[in-house]
Parts: structure tokens; C-alpha cells; sequence
């Protein structure tokens, strides 16, 4: 837990110790009688809302809100011997998360909250059970652990928004910059340039304040302003930055310095000269990675990894939103892919696993998605498709696979099989759920025999 999270622990404790069992126990008492008046008032002011029945009109989130919206009232105000606070806290943190991902404003969620206090004002002046000078007291508290709650929500909320935000941007930065290894050499060769820049002025004896900054060269600007958004959290993205301030502000100052021998400018200068071979050695590094992890590509396959799974499903189950379309999302999963590389070894098992990517690839229309989910299960985003032909196109892919032989080494011929989970969108906003349904379709192929496609209810 972040040290924030520490200090709403800390509040959260503070506010309940101080809290006497008597005035615990009549919050408990009026909200668990009203939790379900509590959670319907929310639900229908919040269905008024144009901007909130967004969120809310699915079938299955209608279904579930009512009755969890009813349980969180309860366990957060229920402060009895079963209490547990770090559970109640860790459940704030996950509603945030969720809230993030399915993108819902902050301001709907304090809205709600709003809403449930002017509402719990009303059922607290009609408990009898609740003496008169009691009720004052008792709102207060019901509102001081809203606001707990809400303050722990919001942040949960604002780091998955910043990383989900962060993914988007990488995204962004990847579709913008189409080709990585030419970048890579642009920016060797930029950061070369600079280097014989620096050589050649300070040969020719240059004052120092006029010798060429890394940091204004054409790849100091480059990396400060998109290499290290783009690298950024892997160490050497600091490393390069630490060198280039070094460069900058400590060895090329000392130029500066009267009487500088020619030694000491030689020695400086190759103090220089080190430091810019290790921002040549950790850019290698930072470029080699990010190729293969950071572009979102598989290794083995070409295809995509996970890291873009968010950003694309978010995009479609947007795009759905706007569209009225909807779009599939179909697990494939090899079937016994262990025989593979215990008959014929990994590499066989490596080659066997880029040819059913092809085969995927070659069997989807361009602008759908596929994905290697790792090992030997792949994702594929079917987009602006019906039901029925989503099916088709799995069947098809499926009886193509078993029919089509994959080649091994030495001409050695393999047939292979795969289980397929088809889970079509159903107008849900969080795209966890599709692809918990493909999953379960896809346990239900491997249940029933493998080598089927099953589609999720
Ligand atoms: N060659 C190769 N094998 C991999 C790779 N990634 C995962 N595997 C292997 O894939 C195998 C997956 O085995 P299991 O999860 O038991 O699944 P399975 O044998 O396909 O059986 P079912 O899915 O139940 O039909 C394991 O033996 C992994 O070592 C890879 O990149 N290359």
C-alpha cells in the first residue's frame, strides 16, 4: 500500500477508535435496515443522469449494482467483532480500479455519493431506534466514512487511469513511429554527430560556453522530449538522462577553467567520450527492448502481446458504443501442444507456434486484431461482426487448422488441432468481462473433447 493509503489507514482507524460502541451500532442498525432503499434511490437517481445510465443500463451491471451497491453500505458501515478495515479498504481500492477502467467520472461517483447521503438523512430522521440528539452524530459518521471511502476510491482511480493513460500514450508513440530500427539508426547517427561536433570545436579551441550540449543536440532533444516517454520506467532511460546532464553541466563547465593544459582537455575530453559510449551502449539496450516488448509485438510470432490488449478492447468497446456493431472476441488455445516439444523438440514446438500464426493471420481480415496471449493461446478481436458469421469464421479457422499439415524440420509433416472459446460483446463496459467469457467458452472446448469452438452464453 502507497504511503497515501497509509495515511487514510490511518485516518480510517483514528475516526472508528474514537468512535463509541453505541454510535457504531446505530449506524449499523439504520443502514442495514435500509441498505436496499439506499442502493434503489442511488440506482434511479443515478438512471436519470444521461451521463451515468452510460455506465449503468447493462443488463448485468443493473443486475449486480443493485445487489452490491446493498453489501458495500453494509460492510462499510457495519463496524462490529467481524470488521475487518484493511479488507473494507481493499475493496475501495478495487471499485476504483474498476471505475478507471471502464472509464467512469470521478464526478458521477461523488454524485452517487451525494446522493446516498441526502437519502440516509431522510431514513435517519424517521428511526425511532435512534434517539433524537443521537441523529447529528450518527450522519456525521455515515458521512465522514462516504468520504473515506470515496478518497480511497479516487486514488485507486487516478493510478490505473495514469497507467492506463500511459499505455495509451505508448500506444500512440508506437503507431506513430513506424519503424523502429530506422529510428534507432536516426538516432545513433544523431548522437554520433554531436560527439564529432564536440571534437572538432574543442580541436579547433572554442570557447567553452559555445562547445555543443548534448542536451540541445538534435538527440539530446529527441530523448528528452520523446525517447525517455517513450523507454520510460526502464533504468537506462535514467541513466542516459544522469550521463547527459553530467556531459552538460559538470565535464564541459570545466573547459572553462583558465589554464587548462592540453592534457588535462585531452582527459577531460575522454571523460566525455566514456560517458557518451555508455548512452551509445544503454540506447542499444533501451531500442533492442523495446523492439520486441515495447512495440507490443510477440517475439516468436510477430503478433501482438498483451501490453496492447487494454487500449485496443477499450477503442472497440467505444467504437461499439458509437457504432451500434459489435465485435467478438475468440480464444484458440493448440491442443496438446506439450506432445510437440516432447516429440520433436522446442524449436519444432517454436516453429509449429509461428505457422498457426500465420494461419490465424492469414484466416482474419486486416483490421482485426491478434494477439499471443503466451504459450500457446492466442487472442483474436473480431471486429464489426454479427454472431453468426463470428462462428463461421471460427469453424472455419478451426477445420483449416486440423486440415492443413504444419511443416518441421526435415520435411516432417504435423497435423495439429485447437480449442477455440468464441464470446461475442454484449454491451458490457468493462472488457474484463468479454474475455472472462472466452475463457470459459474455451474451458468448455477443452471439457468437451478439443478440436470445437464453443461459444460463451
Ligand atoms: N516451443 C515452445 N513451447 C512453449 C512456448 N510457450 C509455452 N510452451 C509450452 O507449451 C506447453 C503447454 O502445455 P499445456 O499448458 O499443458 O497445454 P497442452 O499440452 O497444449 O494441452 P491442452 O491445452 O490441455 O490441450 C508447455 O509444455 C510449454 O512449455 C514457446 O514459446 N515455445
Amino acid at each position: 500500500m502507497s504511503a497515501l493509503s497509509e495515511n487514510i489507514v490511518a485516518d480510517w482507524e483514528a475516526l472508528l477508535g474514537a468512535e463509541s460502541d453505541t454510535s457504531l451500532a446505530e449506524l449499523a442498525r439504520v443502514v442495514n435496515r435500509h441498505s436496499q432503499v439506499l442502493a434503489d434511490h442511488f440506482y434511479q437517481v443515478m438512471m436519470e443522469d444521461e451521463s451515468a445510465s452510460v455506465f449503468l443500463s447493462h443488463d448485468q451491471v443493473r443486475h449486480r449494482l443493485h445487489g452490491s451497491m446493498k453489501t458495500w453500505l453494509e460492510r462499510l458501515c457495519t463496524v462490529d467483532e467481524h470488521y475487518d478495515m484493511r479488507a473494507v479498504i481493499a475493496q475501495q481500492i478495487k471499485v476504483g480500479e474498476i471505475h478507471a477502467r471502464i472509464d467512469v467520472p470521478v464526478h458521477l461517483v461523488l454524485r452517487g455519493a451525494r446522493t446516498l447521503k441526502d437519502r440516509f438523512r431522510e431514513l435517519l430522521g424517521q428511526a425511532v431506534d435512534v434517539p433524537v440528539e443521537d441523529h447529528r452524530h450518527c450522519f456525521g459518521l455515515f458521512c465522514n466514512l462516504m468520504d473515506l471511502a470515496m478518497e480511497m476510491m479516487s486514488q485507486a482511480y487516478a493510478v490505473s487511469h495514469d497507467r492506463k493513460a500511459r499505455t495509451s500514450e505508448a500506444y500512440r508513440l508506437f503507431s506513430i513511429s513506424q519503424n523502429l530500427s530506422t529510428e534507432r539508426e536516426k538516432q545513433k547517427a544523431a548522437l554520433l554527430d554531436w560527439e564529432n561536433s564536440l571534437m572538432f570545436d574543442s580541436a579547433m579551441g572554442i570557447a567553452a560556453h559555445k562547445l555543443p550540449r548534448i542536451e540541445d543536440s538534435e538527440f539530446g532533444l529527441w530523448f528528452r522530449h520523446k525517447g525517455a516517454h517513450a523507454f520510460q520506467g526502464a533504468a537506462e532511460t535514467d541513466l542516459i538522462m544522469e550521463a547527459m546532464a553530467e556531459i552538460d553541466h559538470v565535464l564541459l563547465p570545466l573547459f572553462n577553467l583558465d589554464g587548462l593544459e592540453t592534457l588535462e582537455r585531452v582527459e577531460k575530453l575522454r571523460e566525455i567520450r566514456g560517458q557518451a559510449k555508455g548512452i551509445h551502449y544503454h540506447l542499444e539496450t533501451l531500442f533492442d527492448q523495446s523492439m520486441e516488448l515495447e512495440s507490443g509485438k510477440d517475439v516468436l510470432t510477430r503478433l501482438l502481446n498483451r501490453k496492447f490488449l487494454p487500449a485496443v478492447l477499450t477503442r472497440e468497446i467505444q467504437f461499439c458504443r458509437k457504432s451500434n456493431r459489435g465485435f467478438a472476441a475468440l480464444l484458440v488455445d493448440i491442443d496438446h501442444f506439450k506432445n510437440v516439444n516432447d516429440r520433436y523438440g522446442h524449436e519444432s514446438g517454436d516453429l509449429v507456434l509461428q505457422q498457426v500464426a500465420t494461419h490465424l493471420t492469414n484466416s482474419c481480415r486486416s483490421g482485426d486484431f491478434l494477439f499471443r496471449m503466451g504459450g500457446e493461446e492466442f487472442l483474436i478481436i473480431l471486429v464489426d461482426i454479427k454472431p453468426d458469421s463470428a462462428l463461421r469464421v471460427a469453424e472455419q479457422m478451426r477445420t483449416q487448422l486440423a486440415a492443413d499439415p504444419l511443416l518441421l524440420p526435415n520435411n516432417q509433416k504435423l497435423n495439429i488441432t485447437a480449442s477455440m472459446g468464441l464470446a461475442l460483446y454484449d454491451g458490457h463496459p468493462d472488457y474484463q468481462k468479454i474475455l472472462r467469457k472466452a475463457d470459459d467458452a474455451l474451458y468448455q472446448a477443452k471439457n468437451g473433447g478439443r478440436n470445437q469452438v464453443c461459444v460463451a452464453e
